[in-house]
């Protein structure tokens, strides 16, 4: 079996995330992992909060809290609300970890014994008002690139470009709002990437079936006007890793911290060492150190749009010129962006339904599938709640969890809380045994593609087959004339619900957890062979009627919530 390796854009630390945020990386990551280790993989699936830089700052000084202390508390309610969707992540770790600032450190060093860092005087926008110099978010003004007119300092949000503030046309202070703004000499170090420019172009020539998103925005940034540009990588703040080469003292650096877009993606590896520390593994260099046994790793990243330079370009050139054999992405599966009911979900404004707040109304299953399978995969998609309620109570309520309740129910009414004896699969079943490995197979496939609405789509497919062979074949009416034929017919159905708990896992975890206690089951095995799953639970085997897997969702309860969720929460 292989070992997958499988990390999800780490949120930032500065809010709790909005449903956008969840289906555009840590979702669907969750949903490749629990899949493949249902199908026996060994996995390592990490993800951690992205502590560093100006909006934490900003954030923790509108929280009245040191910025210390503002990350440690909402690091527990981002882990409170991943657990409380199911995320399961092996570790969930802290850009700002001791293992985070050493390993930063030590790329900073050997990309300089590289040549791949340099030192430059620059100017950069002093505040005359705010007393000190701004570094990208607390700078907004209108994108060189595309006239948005509120690109930020560091990136247009409109158009995924990279930007330095001093880009930026008309720029005023985040802070204060001053435009009584100087440019003023200081010193800060850059990342030589144009020098990496090549080496980076024929390591993305070689990836094979990338998704297009993936691939163009990678090219856009390394063709675009002079391609590959050079970063600064220093900042002037006070949180963030400290500037230091390797062990040593960087001279002229003393004020100054890394850039987070340089801190935040090396997590991603200090994050497994946090996992050993932890307790929780023993090695964590058979997964990253191809001379340690990570070639046999396959690694797999998962993030939104306007994350993706950073994926494909900025880690790449830290990883490619540190020297190192350090493990490379290897499929990089990134997703445009959901929207919220005719706009766009956004944290700063507050717009959208949050974490916390969906938790508050619905169960996580009911957000898992309805996001997964509406995943804004090949283009943009939009959350309703009109077709929230609409998909839910269709594919939920009305045909899984209906098949669950009709086949259990019946049983326990004309035969007991047992798998029945009795009877033969007749052509009817055998058909529909067909059909399921058909679509089984339809359903690896897209899995295996991490193609999201795709498998959503073979797995609702595989749940109307039983729910269509239930009414075809009518056990409650052929019950009555032959009670052996209604046994065979229920006997296949209730498998049907242990084959349907761990083919839905992924998706629906909690559910899945129900239909197997309720089979009363442990038997998780992935049902590669239909035929055979079809007769795991034998004749005798003693279940319960589980209470209602899904609620409707009502007119009422939508259009409250659509009323609640319609302005902007404070
Ligand atoms: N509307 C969206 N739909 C899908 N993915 C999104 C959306 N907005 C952000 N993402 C992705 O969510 C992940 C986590 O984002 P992060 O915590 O960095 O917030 P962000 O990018 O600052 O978004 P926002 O400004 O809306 O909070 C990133 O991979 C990002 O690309
Ligand atoms: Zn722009």
């Amino acid at each position: 079996m292989a070992r997958h390796l499988i990390t999800s854009a780490i949120p930032y630390i500065n809010g709790i995330k909005h449903l956008g945020n969840l289906v555009g990386s840590q979702l669907p990551a969750d949903l490749y992992a629990r899949y493949l280790r249902g199908r026996g993989h060994e996995v390592l699936f990490l993800c951690a909060t992205d502590e560093h830089g100006t909006p934490a700052e900003l954030a923790a000084a509108k929280a009245g809290k040191p910025v210390d202390e503002y990350c440690a508390e909402m690091w527990q309610v981002q882990a409170d609300l991943a657990h409380g969707f199911g995320l399961s992540f092996d570790h969930y770790g802290r850009s700002s970890s001791p293992q985070n600032h050493k390993l930063t450190q030590h790329f900073a060093g050997v990309l300089a014994d590289n040549g791949l860092i340099e030192e430059r005087a620059e100017t950069q926008m002093y505040s005359h008002e705010d007393g000190r110099f701004l570094p990208d978010r607390y700078i907004e003004g209108t994108c060189p690139n595309c006239g948005f007119e509120s690109a930020r300092g560091d990136q247009c949000d409109n158009c995924t470009k990279q930007l330095d503030p001093v880009d930026l046309i008309n720029p005023h202070s985040t802070i204060s709002g001053s435009t009584d703004l100087e440019m003023r000499e200081t010193k800060h170090l850059y990342l030589l990437q144009s020098k990496l420019k090549d080496e980076i172009e024929a390591w993305i020539d070689q990836q094979e079936g990338w998704p297009v998103l993936t691939t163009s925005i990678a090219k856009k940034w390394l063709h675009d006007g002079d391609g590959l540009q050079d970063r600064g990588i220093t900042r002037d703040l006070s949180w963030g890793v400290p500037v230091k080469r390797g062990d040593e003292d960087w001279p002229g650096m003393e004020s100054k911290v890394f850039y987070v877009w340089f801190d935040a993606p090396i997590e991603y590896i200090a994050c497994a060492q946090e996992w050993v520390d932890a307790g929780k593994g023993d090695d964590w260099a058979r997964w990253w150190r191809t001379d340690e046994g990570a070639d046999d790793v396959r690694y797999t990243q998962f993030m939104g749009k306007d994350n993706v330079p950073f994926h494909t370009l900025s880690f790449p050139a830290t990883l490619i010129g540190s020297g190192e054999p350090w493990k490379r992405v290897d499929y990089l599966k990134s997703f445009n962006y959901l929207n919220y009911d005719g706009g766009q979900f956004s944290t700063s404004r507050g717009r959208g339904v949050f974490m916390d707040q969906a938790l508050e109304i619905l169960p996580a299953d009911y957000w898992r599938w309805w996001l997964l399978s509406r995943a804004p995969e090949t283009s943009d998609s939009e959350f309703t709640w009109q077709q929230f309620q609409t998909d839910v109570n269709k594919d939920l309520a009305d045909v899984l969890g209906n098949f669950v309740s009709r086949v259990t129910k019946f049983c326990r009414s004309k035969f007991s809380e047992a798998v029945p004896a009795g009877g033969t699969f007749g052509p009817a079943e055998e058909a529909l045994i067909e059909e399921l490995q058909t679509r089984l197979a339809a359903y690896e496939k897209a899995m295996d593609a991490i193609e999201v609405r795709k498998s959503a789509t073979e797995l609702r497919a595989m749940w109307a087959a039983g729910n269509e062979y239930l009414q075809a074949a009518a056990p409650w009416k052929v019950f009555k004339e032959d009670p052996e034929q209604a046994a065979a017919q229920i006997r296949l159905a209730l498998n049907l619900i242990r084959i349907y708990a761990v083919l839905s896992a992924p998706f629906i975890p909690n559910a899945s957890a129900k239909l197997l206690s309720a089979m009363n089951t442990l038997d998780t095995g992935w049902p590669s062979d239909i035929r055979d799953a079809v007769t795991a639970l034998p004749e005798g085997h003693v279940f319960t009627v589980p209470d209602n897997l899904f609620d409707k969702i009502t007119d009422e309860q939508r259009d409250t919530w659509a009323e609640r969720f319609a302005g902007t929460r404070d």
